[in-house]
């Protein structure tokens, strides 16, 4: 489309020190530019996979449980992701869906504060639907009330009511990033707690859960930790909160002793609380193998990487997209912006459907966003051009 762009992005390419990961996923020559939904597969986990189906399960079968790492699949993949979050060891459990742990997390967050004053779950009014609705019912089930509070809005709406909060890191909608550690010190200034869902930045960007004093956190693994389609998500409960966690869903595998199977439960010590039941262990070991591909990968380059490919994305809309056309949503500020870019347009679902047709896929979120994450370990800036010119393309036509 123009020259000069082209040969930024290439330069952009040229000097970028990440470049060399993509190689490490199974691509084609699209623009995928969908990795906040669903990360892409990085290469060698099926043959990871099918190793774990065949020998561990189909030879050592029963075995496996200990044999193979089973059992303690869940503190030990914790322990993987922990340095991408900013969290020392023995704090994050891997397991169940975001949703479900959003669930432990709420009311986990409502029991430490044990405080019958404290009438009140405040929830980010635009988060994403299933944390809402969960919170709700957290609320129900414990006796408070929620109160959907803009996150810009949080600071002025917490007080000597306020057991627990729950916010989004990143809006999935419009990419705006909230801002973690001052939200976080406003919440316990007011003597709460509060639960941050990571999904759309855990992968994207430094979080910082141990330096910023966060209780309570959740997340899924099939964005930017690439996975896999309903691979387990996690739960942090700082090291300090947990002796007091008392999960609402206290399975037999967080018990102290789980095989004296007792008709009393004894919560395990540690992040293992937040285990429920036996865990999904394909979902698992295919999660495992792909945070390989983090090996020797600092969030910081990650980060500024990211911020970067979403500067140049929107420098080359700006230039190319006919005037009018669409509206960023995402902010311009980097201290306020995740890992996409959300472009509002009216004609977004006919745009989205040509755009993957095409070979650019992103999102729509209805009825009027396109949604382009930008996932730093296998989108290059070349991939942002070519979808700020396809799109431009197709607005024109
Ligand atoms: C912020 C956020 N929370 C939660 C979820 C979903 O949770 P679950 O993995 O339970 O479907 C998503 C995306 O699906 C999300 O973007
Ligand atoms: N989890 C998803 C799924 O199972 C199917 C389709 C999309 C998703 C998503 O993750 C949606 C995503 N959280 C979003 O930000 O829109």
């Amino acid at each position: 489309m123009s020259e000069s762009l082209a040969h930024e992005a290439a330069a952009l390419d040229a000097a970028d020190e990440l470049a060399g990961l993509r190689k490490l996923f199974a691509l084609d020559d699209g623009v995928y530019l969908d990795g906040n939904s669903l990360g892409a597969l990085p290469a060698h986990v099926p043959a990871r996979v099918a190793d774990v189906v065949q020998r561990q399960w189909g030879e050592l079968r029963i075995r496996s449980w200990g044999e193979s790492g089973w059992w303690t699949a869940p503190e030990r993949i914790g322990d993987r992701i922990a340095p991408l979050v900013g969290a020392a060891p023995g704090q994050i459990v891997v397991g169940d869906s975001t949703s479900v742990n959003v669930f432990k997390a709420v009311v986990g967050a409502v029991r430490l504060c044990d405080d019958p004053a404290r009438t009140d779950i405040v929830v980010d009014a635009t988060t994403f639907p299933t944390d809402g609705y969960i919170a709700e019912s957290a609320a129900r089930m414990t006796g408070r009330r929620l109160v959907p509070v803009a996150p810009a809005d949080l600071p002025s709406a917490l007080g000597p009511t306020t057991a627990a909060v729950l916010v989004n890191h990143v809006d999935y909608r419009t990419g705006r990033l909230h801002d973690l550690p001052a939200l976080t010190a406003a919440v316990h200034e007011a003597g709460a707690l509060v639960v941050w869902d990571l999904c759309h930045s855990a992968g994207a960007l430094p979080v910082g859960l141990d330096a910023n004093g966060v209780d309570l956190a959740v997340g899924c693994t099939y964005k930017y930790l690439n996975g896999g389609p309903g691979s387990p998500a996690y739960l942090y409960v700082a090291e300090r909160h947990q002796p007091a966690f008392d999960s609402p869903l206290p399975g037999w595998t967080s018990h102290a002793d789980p095989f004296a199977m007792t008709r009393e439960f004894t919560a395990a010590d540690g992040a293992l609380r937040g285990r429920v039941g036996t865990p999904d262990i394909l979902s698992m070991l295919a999660l495992e193998a792909a945070l390989e591909v983090w090996d020797g990968v600092g969030i910081e380059a990650v980060r500024a990487k990211s911020l970067a490919l979403t500067d140049f994305f929107l420098k080359c809309v700006a230039a190319y997209v006919p005037e009018g056309r669409v509206t960023s949503l995402t902010p311009e500020d980097h201290a306020a912006r995740g890992s996409q870019v959300a472009l509002r347009c009216e004609e977004a679902p006919a745009v989205m459907e040509k755009l993957i047709a095409r070979g650019v896929v992103g999102d729509l979120r209805r009825p009027d966003v396109l949604r382009f994450g930008f996932t730093p370990l296998y989108v290059g800036f070349g991939d942002a051009e070519r979808a700020a010119a396809t799109l431009a393309e197709i607005l024109e036509a």
